[in-house]
């Protein structure tokens, strides 16, 4: 599998503080990649490592495999980046600021940047500096994604965003992707990772906790189950079981937290008359909120 992005040790430090320490990472191509973490953790940091604006103060970061320091010029012609912190010339309109970036980059396909524009509901004929801050980020997503770039960083694509056109926005990253593109967003919005991400990683204070697969990450994931007995619930039973977090009952039903396999849970349960099953979809946000606050799951 080709690796669209690589990290070997990457390292930054302003003066002596560590805001990114030793990071290792392989995106394979053709994947959405989540970045996830808490405030400070060194998102925005690694993204401008990747992007080639920063200078790594060890170790190093490849697009493509080619260096972003040493390769640097050749690294950003293939991608398409949007800063955390989007800004623009406030006296061009959106259209004049598009055009003068699409000629920068060799000119771009018009009939694409329409349909962004569409897709996004973005009037153009505004000037930037009477765009609202939803709408400036409409154009900060236009201008990464407009030249049709092999690898996309976003730093939280979606803040300010409205939830229809966020929507939209996350059906433009799966047709990148499709399309044998790359994207790694940062967010800080679980469910919209969920939604779009193929793998995740979680970093805190400067380090990597953990990378992998959604899918792996939400079979682990922390599941509500109602389990319906023709009688009173075995309650003390389903306690003992090990998957079983939490257990308690209201009249025949037993409302419990699982962690991983349910098969032993099924095991205990079903000669007791289990007469009817709802399960809650898995819920990331309690295994995330254990990653950025432990550091462990
Ligand atoms: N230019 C700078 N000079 C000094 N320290 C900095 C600088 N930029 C970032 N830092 C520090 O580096 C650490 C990582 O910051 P970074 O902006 O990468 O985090 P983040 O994960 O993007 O956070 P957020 O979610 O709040 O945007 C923080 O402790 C921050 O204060």
């Amino acid at each position: 599998m080709e690796t669209a992005i690589r990290t070997r040790r990457l390292t930054k430090r302003y003066r002596t503080r560590p805001a990114l320490q030793d990071l290792d990472l392989e995106v394979p191509r053709n994947v959405v990649f989540g970045y996830l973490g808490p405030n400070g953790a060194g998102k925005t940091t690694t993204i401008r490592l990747l992007a080639g604006l920063l200078r790594p103060s060890a170790g190093s970061a490849e697009i493509l495999g080619r260096d972003t320091v040493r390769r640097r010029e050749e690294a950003q012609r293939h991608i398409g980046y949007l800063p955390g912190d989007f800004a623009v010339y406030r006296d061009l309109t959106g259209e004049q600021y598009l055009r003068f970036i699409g000629n920068l980059r060799g000119g771009v396909d018009r009939s694409f940047v329409d349909h962004l524009a569409k897709r996004l509901d973005l009037d153009r004929s505004v000037r930037v500096g009477g765009l609202s801050h939803g709408n400036r980020q409409k154009l900060g997503i236009i201008q990464a994604f407009m030249h049709r770039p092999d690898v996309l960083i976003l730093d939280e694509p979606t803040a300010g965003l409205d939830p229809l056109i966020q929507r939209e926005f996350l059906g433009l990253v799966r047709e990148a992707r499709d399309e044998g593109r790359t994207v790694f967003l940062s967010s800080h919005i679980l469910d919209e990772v969920e939604a779009v991400a193929d793998m995740v990683a979680i970093l805190r204070h400067g380090r990597l906790v953990v990378v992998e697969s959604v899918e792996n990450l939400k079979a682990r994931a922390v599941r509500r189950i109602d389990l319906v007995f023709e009688g009173p619930p075995p309650v003390a039973a389903l306690r003992a079981v090990p998957a079983v977090r939490e257990a308690r009952s209201t009249g025949h039903t037993a409302h419990l937290v699982v962690e991983g396999s349910m098969a032993g849970l099924l095991a205990v349960a079903a000669p007791h008359g289990v007469e009817h099953v709802v399960t809650h979809e898995p819920n990331l946000e309690e295994i995330f909120v254990r990653y950025y606050t432990t550091g462990k799951v």
